[in-house]
């Protein structure tokens, strides 16, 4: 065991960027809503950068930077659904699973660790993404950034799953890749382990002082 388990029971994994690089897909549909109002495509590289608080917060960001300003209310609310549209239509055929993923889940699963998935992406994505890789069954829960009133870096969530569980969040640990999903982690009470083979806004993760970093989740176990 890995020495930041000690004690814990419950894992909470973030998603995009941790578990799965997701970024071909996304940058796929923000690309269609961009094409679709004659505005030239952002590309992978732009979208690494804007994801991690939201699809809603990363159409704005798409937006404001091919406008030149930021959109109207009405004009980012309609490239929000188109981006939804877009996104459920093919969220996962170009998405793969970062190497050590399946290992460290399996392994943390047969230790007998509750494992949760918190996740600012739409909930609605979630399970198709999960189905693809057969990792549904991995968990106990999962909530998305549209299943409570509040999304990282609010520890809202965090504390939800905790309470649900019934776990003490001094016995759980939070798993991300970006500076949201370990303040979220520490504002809840939760250890946190950071990978820094995701996506953090160009910074890293690191700066955001978690309490481990591992290079591939193989290491946990
Ligand atoms: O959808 C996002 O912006 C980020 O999702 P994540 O919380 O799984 O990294
Ligand atoms: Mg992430």
């Amino acid at each position: 065991m890995h020495p930041i388990l000690k004690d814990i029971r419950l894992v909470a994994f973030d998603l995009d960027g941790t578990l799965v690089d997701s970024v071909p897909d996304l940058a796929a549909a923000v690309d269609r809503v961009l094409g679709e109002l004659g505005l030239p495509p952002a590309g992978e590289a732009k979208v690494t950068a804007w994801v991690g608080n939201g699809s809603f917060t990363l159409v704005e960001r798409a937006l404001a930077d091919a406008l030149g300003e930021s959109p109207g209310a009405q004009a980012l609310d309609a490239g929000h659904r188109r981006f939804l549209y877009y996104y459920g239509q093919d969220p996962g055929s170009r998405t793969r699973l970062y190497p050590g993923v399946r290992e460290g889940l399996d392994d943390l699963k047969a230790a007998g660790l509750l494992l949760a998935l918190v996740t600012n992406k739409p909930y609605a994505f979630i399970e198709p993404i999960m189905e693809q890789f057969g990792l549904e069954r991995h968990f106990a829960l999962a909530l998305g950034g549209d299943s409570l009133e509040r999304k990282k870096p609010d520890p809202a969530p965090l504390l939800h799953v905790a309470a649900y569980f019934d776990v003490p969040p001094s016995a759980c640990l939070m798993v991300g890749d970006s500076r949201h999903d370990i303040a979220a982690g520490r504002a809840a009470g939760f250890r946190t382990l950071a990978v820094p083979y995701g996506y953090n806004h160009g910074e890293p993760v690191q700066d955001s002082r978690p309490d481990g970093l591992v290079d591939s989740l193989a290491e946990l176990v």
